[in-house]
């Protein structure tokens, strides 16, 4: 048997060194990272890492000449880790830092190496990966296959907000769209599910079976929490929230995040508090991003907040809307409160800028990864809090007071970090400069020591120079003999007896003497003195911060809302909103409303027009909104929608006044859809979205539909669209307000038989062959499309033009549209309702509730679906 080395390694195999050795040990512990290996101040990759990593940050790529034709090579100098790092990242990369753990010349035999840190997508520290203004979330998705429910947690490592929660795949669909998280895990097992619901959107990690498990992630929790068990969280009766939450608590353990003490407390994200926005709307009303190329999404108007926490916060709220008329009205009183003390909200304001992120400082103090100059800036935040204190203390709005009651100055602390740290400290801990002069005597004799001693021996080369009259003397410095004296070969007869000779050069010699040994100590040891003792304080003031961890948290939280609200109001009183009146009552009434984010991108010279809106559940539930292309009708939809959700914020609102009785479900259809490159047709995707609405109704939704049905025949949509619109009017259950879109002008005939849908229309004015687009919302149905004057305003062929217009003419004169209206006038009426009530059902239609009774769209795979719906269409 071969022997084992002294380390109790086996010996190497052949084309093996210790280091490739240990390179292989190492990379084989991280699979799916690019290890980034120390190599004395190289950062290196091999193989295929090196590939990538060349491709990516665009590094030359070099083959070793071993023979061996896989030997990429490709590496940066250690102190461009911070430029790299974010580049490999950002491009979705996992990024294994392997260091030297040991001094290289202590080192016997090869350095020891090992991972300190596995950088992911959503598990972050480094300011360069992050984004000031978002959270950066790692999620974890787990799933029970035998009630189709979901767990998922939510993970900030920079901020320290952990969340979870669990229900149906909608819910867990739309929190994943609502966070957006950088990274999300999963369990192996369960990649196609994965990937159909949760698609190619994300960065993804699978992760085994077996850490997916109650048994293995409950006791993470309470270890990590110190708890017996989860009650104080109120997420203990939620076992699949509880396993995604625990999974991420071990892929921080995986990934070498070990100091994670300011993960305080872990958040249920309640169902119940939020206005339900599904995925569809999140993204259809453009509310955190923009599904168009330059689209400017709601939050970027949104947004004046001073600080990160700020801005992180402000996010929040935007995608979980209020539905407590209370916890509104609060938010609404401290916005009115800043407006109506201006000059205390421009204090404010410039109280609140110098703050910066004392949420993800204070968890670099528990991470361990804070530097001099950012615990200054800590230092620097809390400064501000006293002032913030005062000016609030007697302000009429409680939730003002409320706040800044809570806010806690940490005096000690301040006055600690004050009196050691200098204001200019440096980023880095071990080379000095950290601590103020007159913080700690000894410290203070060191420096002394260490810039005296320079002056010593220029006053020392100077007296020698006098006393031997060697004029050629000189004191100097190197590595290997430290301080010594140099003299030239003219004068060496001069030197006196008792300097030492060192070193000969062809036309000099060194000496030393006793008393520049001597004094060469104290310099040198000086020097490391400082650094070591300056570093010992330093960790010292870091350790007491963490002392203040939650009292800084809990800081981080006031100046955040203080910030949204203060937002809140700025951009209230910039472009002229008013503060609506939340009632919990089922009408919806809106007077010279506006889109907040159109009127501000009109051309110069251009008003938005604005508009009324009323809606309710006994006259006016659904309003048949038709005009033509161009006219402002989705416009119109969106606005309405965005009115009710800014006021559920608590923010004040674009229109003349509003009075808004609470909604608890937004539903939106609204224009194109941008999963297409899924492979899914436009009418699918339409039909998928409807479903979706139409399965979830409730009496306080508010449902917007643009244009339905436009993506099939004019047959089959119009069908559609009146099905639909019937099915809203008679629901058995629920009268949710809707707002409905449509090139259909057929569809105006069911104002004749349902009392509460009512028609509008967006009016024009016809000059000479030109239309003039009113943009008003009037009573009444519309007669023309005007399809093909926009055709023509488009830049559409002069001939081609007047082709369309004279087809038009003859299909009206043959009364081709004219009879589908009479056709759908003369339609036997939808007797649903009635037949809730007794009357028998058709064989046909019985059929046909069974199936939809027993059908779970949020499994159904969009092929399922259309094929579903083929047979629910033959059955009809
Ligand atoms: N009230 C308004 N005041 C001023 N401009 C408006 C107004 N409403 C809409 N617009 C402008 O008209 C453009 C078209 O509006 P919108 O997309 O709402 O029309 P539409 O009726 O839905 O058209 P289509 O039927 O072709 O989808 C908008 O991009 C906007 O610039």
């Amino acid at each position: 048997m071969a022997k084992k080395t002294p380390d109790g390694q086996e010996p190497l195999k052949k084309g093996e060194t210790p280091l490739s050795r240990q390179f292989n040990q190492i990379k084989a512990k991280y699979p799916g990272a690019i290890l980034l290996f120390r190599v004395g101040d190289f950062y290196e990759t091999f193989g295929e890492d090196a590939v990538k990593a060349s491709k990516i940050l665009g590094i030359t790529l070099t083959r070793r000449n071993n023979g061996n034709a896989d030997d990429h090579l490709a590496g940066f100098p250690h102190h461009s880790l911070d430029t790299y790092l974010p580049k490999l990242v950002r491009a979705g990369q996992r990024v294994a830092i392997c260091d030297q753990l040991e001094n290289p010349a202590e080192a016997k035999g090869i350095v020891k190496r090992g991972v300190t840190e596995l950088v992911t997508p959503g598990v972050s520290f480094n300011d360069q990966v992050l984004d000031n203004k978002r959270n950066n979330y790692v999620a974890s998705i787990s799933y029970q296959e035998k009630d189709a429910q979901f767990g998922v947690a939510f993970l900030d490592i920079s901020t320290g907000e952990f969340m979870c929660s669990q229900g149906p795949l909608a819910y867990v669909q739309k929190l994943i769209q609502s966070f957006m998280p950088s990274e999300i895990l999963f369990p192996k097992k369960y990649r196609s599910i994965y990937q159909e619901h949760f698609g190619d959107q994300y960065h993804s990690f699978s992760m085994e079976e077996w850490i997916f498990s109650y048994e293995f992630t409950y006791p993470l929790l309470t270890e990590h929490f110190k708890t017996k068990n989860l009650k104080g969280f109120g997420i203990e009766t939620m076992p699949l929230g509880i396993i995604a939450a625990g999974v991420i608590l071990h892929y921080l353990a995986e990934t070498e995040h070990k100091q994670v003490g300011h993960i305080a407390t872990i958040q249920r994200i309640e169902e119940d508090k939020f206005v339900w926005l599904d995925r569809f709307t999140i993204r259809n009303l453009e509310l955190v991003y923009s599904v168009q190329e330059g689209g400017v999404p709601l939050i970027d108007l949104m947004d004046q907040t001073m600080t990160p926490m700020g801005a992180r916060l402000l996010r929040k709220w935007m995608v979980l809307p209020l539905k407590e008329l209370a916890a509104i009205q609060e938010r609404q009183a401290g916005v009115a409160g800043l407006l109506e003390l201006d000059e205390t909200m421009d204090v404010l304001i410039s109280l609140l800028k110098p703050i910066g992120d004392l949420e993800r400082l204070i968890s670099k103090v528990a991470a361990g990864r804070i530097n001099p100059r950012e615990l200054v800036q800590l230092k620097r935040a809390l400064q501000q809090v006293p002032a913030i204190k005062e000016l609030l203390a007697t302000h009429p709005a409680p939730i003002l007071q409320k706040w800044a009651d809570q806010l806690n100055p940490c005096l000690h602390l301040v006055q600690k970090i004050e009196s050691a740290l200098r204001d200019d400290a440096p980023m880095l801990v071990h080379q000095g400069g950290i601590i103020k002069t007159g913080y700690l005597p000894e410290l203070d004799e060191l420096h002394q020591l260490s810039t005296n001693g320079k002056d010593y021996l220029a006053a020392m080369q100077k007296r020698e120079i006098e006393r031997t009259g060697i004029t050629s003397l000189k004191v100097a410095y190197n590595k290997v003999f430290g301080y010594y004296l140099e003299v030239t070969n003219a004068h060496k007869d001069r030197v006196p007896p008792e300097w030492i000779r060192k070193q000969t050069l062809v036309n000099a010699e060194r000496y030393i003497t006793e008393e520049l040994k001597g004094y060469e100590e104290k310099i040198l040891s000086a020097e490391d003195k400082i650094s070591t003792i300056e570093f010992g304080i330093f960790q010292e003031l870091v350790r007491e911060s963490l002392e203040y961890l939650e009292l800084i948290q809990l800081n981080a939280l006031g100046i955040a809302t203080l910030d949204v609200l203060t937002s809140f109001a700025q951009v209230a009183k910039r472009n002229q909103y008013v503060q609506p009146t939340l009632h919990t009552g089922d009408s919806i009434q809106i007077e010279a409303g506006r889109h907040p984010v159109i009127e501000q991108q009109l051309p110069l010279g251009e008003v938005y027009v604005p508009n009324d809106v009323y809606l309710d559940n006994e006259t006016q539930q659904i309003i048949m909104i038709t005009g033509p292309n161009m006219a402002g009708k989705s416009a119109l939809l969106r606005q309405t929608a965005l009115i009710v959700l800014m006021a559920q914020m608590g923010s004040f609102v674009p229109a003349t006044s509003a009075s808004i009785g609470l909604v608890d479900k937004v539903f939106t259809r609204v224009g194109a859809s941008d999963n297409l490159s899924k492979g899914e047709s436009t009418f699918m995707v339409e039909m998928t979205e409807t479903a979706a609405i139409l399965n979830n109704l409730s009496n306080n939704s508010l449902v917007l539909l643009d244009e339905i049905g436009r993506g099939t025949s004019t047959y089959d949509g119009v069908s559609m669209a009146w099905a639909i619109a019937e099915h809203l009017h008679n629901h058995s259950k629920c009268r949710a307000k809707t707002l409905f879109a449509t090139h259909y002008h057929e569809l105006n005939e069911l104002t004749e038989d349902f009392p509460r849908i009512k028609n509008f229309h967006v009016s024009v004015k016809e000059v000479g062959n030109k239309i003039i687009f009113l943009r008003k919302l009037v009573p009444g149905g519309s007669e023309h499309s005007f399809g093909i004057h926009v055709a023509q305003m488009a830049g559409m062929p002069t001939s081609l033009v007047l082709r369309a217009h004279e087809i038009l003419q003859n299909l009206e004169k043959d009364h081709v549209l004219e009879d589908n209206v009479e056709k759908l006038k003369d339609m036997p009426k939808n007797n649903y309702q009635l037949n809730l009530f007794g009357a028998e059902i058709p064989e046909g239609l019985k059929k046909i509730e069974e199936q939809l009774g027993s059908l779970d769209v949020n499994t159904l795979s969009p092929i399922e679906a259309l094929l579903k719906l083929n047979e629910l269409k033959r059955l009809l």
